[in-house]
């Protein structure tokens, strides 16, 4: 395993050994994850990178519980999540990890607010008003909570989708290109949310991205190439990763 020292005497606030993941079957089997192990040390921030179709989206859905491998396991602290029957997964999920995505996904018909506590509502839960007015002002949104999407930009739309992501206070904040739909001066005001969260709030934060510019806000890159991972830089700069990335074709 490609480990750095930080992780050493740390229980990992996610992980994963060994993990595989094959999409279809015989000959038009794609072996999108080849046996990856990675340690995410709590309060730490992680970018994933790697040339396209090298298994980033997959390790990322793998390590939320969003997808099952089919070999290996995943662990959130102490317990194995991988095989965990549907329904008390889908509990832990709810209460553990926050997912962001590039495209935003919020419902256009309902405030900010009820956006926010929609994750909740779907678990049957009663929507706690403070909580939610918590979570947009650490997202920046104090006062935007009776807005609609199509009201804000797009990185304030960003912004609700973190707020809904982290509402539940997550252990692991997992983000899929989070400023890909974004302009650059736009998508730095979201990757720095997310450095705050991590160095003010010790949250857990892994982020799928293609830009070396967004990695450089990480503590760790991990590379993948070919479902396999290929090596882990700590603290890099943009240009370190840009030509690590352009050796591996991406
Ligand atoms: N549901 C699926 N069914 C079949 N094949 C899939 C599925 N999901 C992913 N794959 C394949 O698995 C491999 C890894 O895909 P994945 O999306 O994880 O890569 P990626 O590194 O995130 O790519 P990109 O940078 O293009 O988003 C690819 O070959 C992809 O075509």
């Amino acid at each position: 395993m490609i480990e750095t020292a930080k992780d050493i005497g740390t229980e990992a606030a996610a992980r994963a050994e060994d993990l595989r993941r094959v999409y279809g079957r015989g000959g038009a089997a794609v072996h999108a994850l080849n046996g990856v192990s990675v340690n995410l040390a709590p309060g730490t921030f992680t970018a994933v990178m790697g040339p396209s179709g090298s298994g980033k989206t997959t390790l990322l859905h793998c390590l939320a519980g969003m997808d099952r491998p089919t070999g290996g396991s995943v662990w959130w602290g102490g317990t194995e999540i991988s095989r965990l029957p549907e329904r008390r997964l889908a509990e832990l999920r709810r209460s553990r990890v926050g997912f962001v995505f590039q495209a935003f996904n919020l419902m256009p018909a309902m405030t900010v607010a009820q956006n926010v506590e929609l994750p909740g509502r779907l678990a049957g839960e009663r929507p706690d008003r403070r909580l939610v007015l918590d979570a947009l002002a650490r997202v920046g949104l104090a006062g935007r909570e009776r807005h609609r999407p199509g009201q804000l930009s797009g990185g304030q739309q960003q912004r609700v989708a973190i707020a809904r992501a982290l509402v539940a206070r997550p252990r692991v904040l997992f983000a899929d290109e989070p400023t890909g739909a974004l302009d650059r001066a736009t998508g730095h005001e979201i990757l720095a949310l997310l450095r705050a969260g991590v160095d003010r709030e010790g949250q857990t934060c892994v982020m799928v991205t293609h830009d070396p510019v967004a990695a450089g806000y990480a503590d760790r890159v991990l590379l993948l190439a070919d479902g396999v991972l290929v090596d882990a830089l700590d603290r890099p700069s943009a240009a370190q990763v840009a030509e690590r990335l352009s050796r591996l074709g991406g």
